[in-house]
């Protein structure tokens, strides 16, 4: 049984047309017009126990209508889905004790009350034994650091402390399966850090399959071993990191650091036959950029062995890089394999 099972899962919302002037709004009292905007198309996917899988695509894409219809809020249009073992819109209560939720631009936590007390409702809402909730938000506080927050109002933490808070809220019941979409948006490098490292070990400790959406490609690179990318409510892409890398990643980049002054014509003679490009930094930098299928030593053999270098650096294939350029050419089209 895979953790999260989606079948030809569509969403269609319906949106109220608002006729121009007078005349318009009169027409619209009577009769209201109608389009159609469909979020998610026909998509499937798997996703079996323990993963973490990144569910990426640009704004409006579809990746929230997906998580909401993956966590039961909204109700799918047309297909099939399998959280847990559960239908998520049709199993609520039982369901939920299975699944956590984060979203990152909306809480969970109560604003006004100290974010100890709102952990105690939570409890209550799903149903957790005191001493068992004892020993979960000993650890929780531990690896979060809550320690501080405990007794403040959600109202007065600052983001990276309230992001802190919110996991822990939405792990409180122990999940097997999370769901984060955009956790760690506007945090600042150490903040996603630190959130990256608990989900990491999180997932190792206790195989909690994670789906997570996210903007920051940082996060995938960090988490995911996996990535499903949405484009228009369709899936362009459903595989491994590193393939997609492979994929339409266009190469490495050298940048020698020489010296002395270097003589780019030299440069290109010395990896003459060979298809990689050279360009001029300054005086003593050089940059060169080297296609995949060329070795990256058999280019640095010949630079190394006539001129004299003082640094060099290898500059790896971006993941944003490939993701922009994926979403706009929308080449991933002919490598979908879901
Ligand atoms: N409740 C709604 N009513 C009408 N249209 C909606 C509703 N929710 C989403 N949509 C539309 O569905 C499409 C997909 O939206 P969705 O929020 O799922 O995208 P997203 O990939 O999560 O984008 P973002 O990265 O901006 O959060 C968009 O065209 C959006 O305008």
């Amino acid at each position: 049984m895979f953790a999260i099972d989606v079948q030809d899962l569509r969403k269609e919302f319906k949106i109220q047309k608002n006729r121009e002037g007078v005349t318009g709004a009169l027409k619209d009292l009577f009769r209201r017009e109608y389009t159609h905007v469909t979020a998610v198309k026909d998509i499937s996917f798997q996703i079996p126990k323990g993963e973490i899988c990144g569910y990426i695509g640009e704004n409006g894409a579809g990746k929230s209508t997906t998580i909401k219809m993956l966590t039961g809020i909204l109700v799918p249009t047309a297909g099939h889905i399998k959280v847990n073992g559960f239908v998520p819109h049709q199993e609520r209560e039982k369901f939920v004790q299975g699944i956590g939720v984060v979203f990152g631009q909306r809480s969970q936590l109560w604003w006004d009350i100290g974010v100890i007390e709102s952990f105690q409702l939570l409890r209550k809402v799903y149903k957790v034994g005191e001493k068992e909730f004892k020993l979960r938000l000993d650890e929780l506080v531990e690896r979060l650091q809550l320690n501080e927050l405990l007794n403040r109002p959600v109202r007065k933490l600052s983001l990276g402390q309230r992001m802190r808070c919110e996991l822990a809220a939405s792990l409180i019941h122990n999940p097997e399966i999370l769901f984060l979409d955009e956790p760690t948006i506007g945090l600042d490098i150490v903040v996603k850090t630190e959130i990256r490292d608990f989900l990491k070990s999180l997932n190792q400790r206790y195989e909690t399959t994670i789906l997570l959406t996210t903007h920051d490609l940082q996060d995938i690179e960090a988490l995911c071993s996996r990535v499903i990318m949405l484009d228009d409510g369709q899936i362009i892409y459903d595989g491994g990191l590193e393939e997609m890398k492979e994929k339409w990643g266009k190469g490495k980049e050298v940048q020698f650091q020489f010296a002395d002054r270097h003589d780019i014509t030299k440069l290109r003679l010395l990896t003459a036959g060979l298809p990689v490009e050279w360009s001029e930094e300054n005086e003593v930098t050089a940059k060169v950029w080297i296609p995949l299928d060329v070795n990256v030593s058999d280019v640095l053999s010949r630079v190394v062995g006539s001129t004299e270098i003082r640094d060099i650096k290898i500059f790896e294939t971006n993941t944003d890089d490939i993701v922009r350029e994926i979403y706009k050419t929308g080449s991933a089209g002919e490598a979908v394999h879901v």
